[in-house]
């Protein structure tokens, strides 16, 4: 899933783990591990790729995604941070939907490795350019456990004076076999369709998905499943630490406007997100933390 990017190795961190960069040197974390493949680019801590050995890959990223330093890679895990899609104020001073965190280059800052799996560790603290559009002092820590899983949890630590709030979502696109042949269980009850003004509806249990989706769910006891009946498996999701789930699938005249999903991409994917969309956010105080997690198998 990664070989078209034509990737050459530029750091071997050890047999399962290297640094490889595509040919504008835009890097990766490449990992083949003797259960999975997976892969991570440095820009926005985004995990790309995630397949266990002999099965289909678990995550979807646009074989037509765009890897460039000013752009949000389409597919994978977006790291949304520290605010969710747009608001007045982001759209009044031009900043890009859904935070600079996706589209900020973060630091490898630890991996390690055994049997079962891997553990890495990403960071990305406050600095002058990140302060001039958002004045908070943080460090952000993205810890991905990859094993017979995928177990993200985002660390968004408060390391000034001032409290601030956030908001985010691991964005995660899914890969499944067909979108014809699925379903989705497991969601709360009711929703706000982002399509229709925000309008509260109730989901259809399970929901199968047969038109644009864009909306926002209540946080539900229990698992997100999505039946990949084409890949005959199911796609089990929990999150921990959001307020909300989002769902989103732009379907065929949404993926037909991106330059960067083919044309029938919406066919392939789908979004569950572990999301925090309430308008009053998290609240981290001085020297406190948050977690955002989620995992995926
Ligand atoms: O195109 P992007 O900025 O990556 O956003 C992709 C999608 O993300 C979320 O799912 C939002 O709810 C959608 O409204 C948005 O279209």
């Amino acid at each position: 899933m990664i070989a078209h990017l034509g990737l050459t190795t530029i750091k071997q961190i050890s047999s399962n783990l290297s640094i490889q960069v595509n040919q504008d040197n835009f890097e990766f974390l490449v990992i083949n591990h003797p259960k999975f493949d997976a892969a991570f680019a440095l820009h926005g801590a985004h995990l790309v790729h995630f397949q266990i050995k002999g099965q289909a890959p678990l995550i979807y990223t646009s074989s037509n995604a765009i890897y460039s330093a000013d752009k949000a890679i389409r597919g994978g895990v977006p790291i949304c941070w520290p605010w969710f899609g747009s608001t007045v104020e982001t759209k009044q001073k031009n900043l890009p939907s859904h935070g600079f965190a996706r589209t900020s280059k973060w630091q490898l800052n630890d991996t390690s490795e055994n049997e079962q799996g891997v553990d890495i560790e990403f960071l990305f603290a406050s600095n002058s350019e990140t302060k001039s559009v958002w004045n908070n002092d943080f460090q952000v820590t993205l810890k991905a456990q990859l094993t017979d899983q995928i177990k993200l949890t985002l660390v968004t630590k408060n390391t000034g004076d001032q409290g601030f709030t956030y908001r985010g979502a691991l964005h995660s696109y899914l890969h499944i076999g067909d979108i014809k042949q699925f379903a989705v269980n497991g969601l709360a009850s009711t929703y706000s369709d982002s399509l229709d003004h925000g309008v509260i509806k109730n989901t259809q249990q399970p929901a199968y998905p047969s038109g644009p989706i864009d909306a926002i769910f209540a946080v539900n006891e229990g698992d997100i499943v999505l039946e990949d009946k084409a890949n005959q498996r199911n796609i089990t999701i929990r999150n921990q630490g959001n307020d909300s789930v989002v769902v989103w699938n732009p379907w065929e005249e949404g993926a037909k406007a991106f330059v960067d999903m083919p044309d029938d991409g919406y066919k392939t994917m789908f979004c569950v997100e572990s999301a925090i969309t309430a308008k009053q956010g998290v609240y981290v105080a001085p020297n406190q933390q948050h977690c955002l997690q989620t995992v995926i198998k």
